[in-house]
This record gives C-alpha cells, structure tokens and sequence, in this order.
C-alpha cells in the first residue's frame, strides 16, 4: 500500500506538528535531523542564494541511541510512524565529502549512527553526496495565484562561484577556516569518493535493517561551484546501483528533480525501480520547465502526471512513503504548513481514488 507522509525539519519537530501532519492525512514522517537555517521552518524559502543554509554546530555530537528512541516515542504517541531520517549533518560527515584528514573517523560515527537508527528501528535513511549541495535556487513569484517559490536559472546565477573554506554541502562547518577556496573536484573524484562511502557504509547498514538511499542533485546541473556533480541526469543517478548490488543501496527518489533532467522520462524510471524494490521513499513534487530553467509549482500544476505516477505505483503494489517535499509557499500566516496540507491532501485523494 502507498503510504502519505510529511517531511519534517528539525525546528518542526514537536508535537502540534505531529498533529498537524497527523490531520493532514500522514501515516509517516520523514524527519530532517540538521539544523537548517536557524530558526527557520522551511529552508526552501531561503531567498538569496549566495547565503547558504547558515552554520551546524553538531560536531562530535551523534545521533544516540536512546535520543532516537525517545523522538521515535514521541512520534508514536501521536499516531505515527517514523520511516526515515533524511540527510545527514555535515558536521558528522564533511571530510568523507571532501576526502579530508577526519574521514575515517567521521565514518566510524557514520557507522555508529546508522546502527543506532536500526537499532532504533528506523528503516530508512536518505543522504545527499554533494559538494555544494542544494544550492543556486532563486525565490521568484510564479504560478497559480502569484505564490512565491523557488526554482533555478542559469543565467540569473554565477554557477562558477568558488565554495569558500569551511563549507560544504551548502552549510558552514568551521566558520574560523582561513579566507581560501575550494580546490576544483573531478567527477572521477566524486565517484571514488561515493565508491569508498558506499563499500564502508552498505554493509553495516545492511546488518543494522536500514536503508541508504541517494538523492539526485538539485539542481541537476552537472557541475556547480567548481565542483562536478553525481546524479544529474537519469542515466548517472542509474549507475549508483553498479557500485553495489547491495538490498540497502537504492533511492530517494525525487520526481520534481528527475523532472528537471533534460530529457529525463521520469513516469518510466519510477516504473522501472518501484518494480525492482529500489525506491525507499519518493518525493512527490512537481516543476514546470527543466535546466536551465524551471521553477518549482504547486503539485498538480507543472510538466509531471501525477496521477499517472500513483497508478503506476499501485500497479507495482509499491508500498513506500510519499512525501511533499517542497512547494510553492501559500498566502496566509502559515504558508508552509498551508503548502503542505494542500499538497498531502491532493495527495490522499489520488492514492485513496486512482
Ligand atoms: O526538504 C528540503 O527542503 C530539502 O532539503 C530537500 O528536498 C533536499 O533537496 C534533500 O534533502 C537533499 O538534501
């Protein structure tokens, strides 16, 4: 069965948002443990993309045991479950990105971490292997009823802009790093990168009976701050499963991304992996346009056939999450939260009709 569930950020996560996710249909969250611009609810509206999504102060500080059972009861006492935990801090894992002098014992953690979250009993956990990351968004108003959203345009951008010292993955991870830039990274560099993270990540996930799953680039462009991005198109986001055959490799699979791919067939793909079990959760999102240019609308509103992607979900008895992700912000006092009700709500009705 196809389950709707709400992506919650880490200043979300108390129990009035339970409820509301709760109200709003969700049998399941999907739960963002990093600190995204503080005190921010919803990082998508960050609106200017020269800032990154601000400073992590995680370091040393892993997800334990017990903090993860006691959120996880927390979750349950609202009548819900708890089916992954998305991205990991770039505190606990910037020198596995960016090959630095930390890596090995950032992996220890890694490790340390992913079999808390079995042991914890959480299934899945979505990661995003990227040098900068999210990032080159601009908010523009666009759409149905002049919302403001967020999309990507070459050309209003400077894609060569340098990563400074200090971050990665769109986040500050030492603020004190000294005034230089990034090295240019190769794509070769990347994969090897990827490569050694999967071998030393797949098989203590695969004992700890939880999922990794990778989430494509957004934007899909194939190389951004001097940097050479993964999974840009679908044939590239493909090639994650030759690296290993592994059960606990798959995807997080975000359709409004594939969908921005030149050339991408996003229906057929989804087809194709719910088919095979490789899809942990999906992001079910929509876009109007594709790189260069295009810009992220309500759910029914853009290029993707929705209903058409539940049908062929239910077809393949596909029985994982469906979560919003990102959408156009709403006019009121509450425009995440009304974003989100309308979309799992459009959502609830193609799942429970189609
Ligand atoms: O939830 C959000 O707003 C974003 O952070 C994600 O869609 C993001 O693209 C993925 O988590 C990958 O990092």
């Amino acid at each position: 069965m196809i389950k709707l569930g709400l992506g919650l950020y880490k200043s979300l996560l108390n129990g009035r948002n339970f409820d509301f996710a709760k109200q709003a249909g969700a049998t399941h969250l999907v739960v963002q443990l990093v600190d995204y611009i503080k005190g921010g609810g919803n990082p998508t509206l960050a609106d200017n993309y020269l800032n990154g999504w601000g400073t992590t102060y995680n370091h040393g500080k892993l997800w334990e045991y017990d903090d993860l059972v006691r959120l996880k009861r927390e979750v349950e006492s609202h009548g819900l479950a708890w089916e992954a935990i998305e991205n990991f801090d770039p505190s606990h894992w910037f020198d596995i990105l960016l090959d630095g002098p930390k890596r090995d014992q950032q992996m220890s953690n890694l490790k340390y971490m992913v079999s808390n979250i079995g042991r914890a009993g959480i299934p899945l956990l979505g990661y995003y292997f990227s040098i900068a990351g999210v990032w080159g968004w601009t908010s523009k108003v666009f759409g149905r009823g002049n919302p403001m959203t967020v999309g990507f345009k070459a050309e209003d951008i400077d894609t060569n802009l340098p990563i400074k010292n200090g971050m990665v993955w769109n986040m500050t991870y030492d603020p004190d790093a000294p005034e230089e830039y990034l090295p240019q990274i190769s794509r070769e560099e990347m994969w090897d990168r990827l490569t050694w993270f999967l071998h030393e990540i797949l098989p203590v996930a695969e004992a700890s009976g939880v999922k990794m799953l990778a989430h494509p680039d957004d934007p899909p462009v194939s190389e951004l701050r001097n940097s050479a991005r993964l999974f840009y198109t679908i044939p590239e986001y493909e090639k994650l499963l030759k690296v290993s055959d592994s059960p606990s490799n798959g995807f997080e699979f975000c359709m409004g991304t594939l969908q921005e791919m030149p050339g991408s067939e996003v229906l057929k793909t989804l087809d194709k992996y719910s088919a095979a079990g490789k899809i942990g959760y999906i992001h079910f999102r929509n876009v109007k346009g594709k790189v260069p240019d295009y810009r992220e609308v309500f759910v029914d509103e853009g290029d993707l056939d929705m209903a058409a992607a539940v049908k062929i979900l239910k077809k393949n008895d596909y029985n994982g999450v469906l979560i919003p992700d990102h959408s156009p912000a709403m006019s009121c006092d509450a425009p995440w939260h009304a974003s989100m009700a309308y979309a799992m709500g459009y959502m609830k009705a193609l799942i429970d009709t189609v």
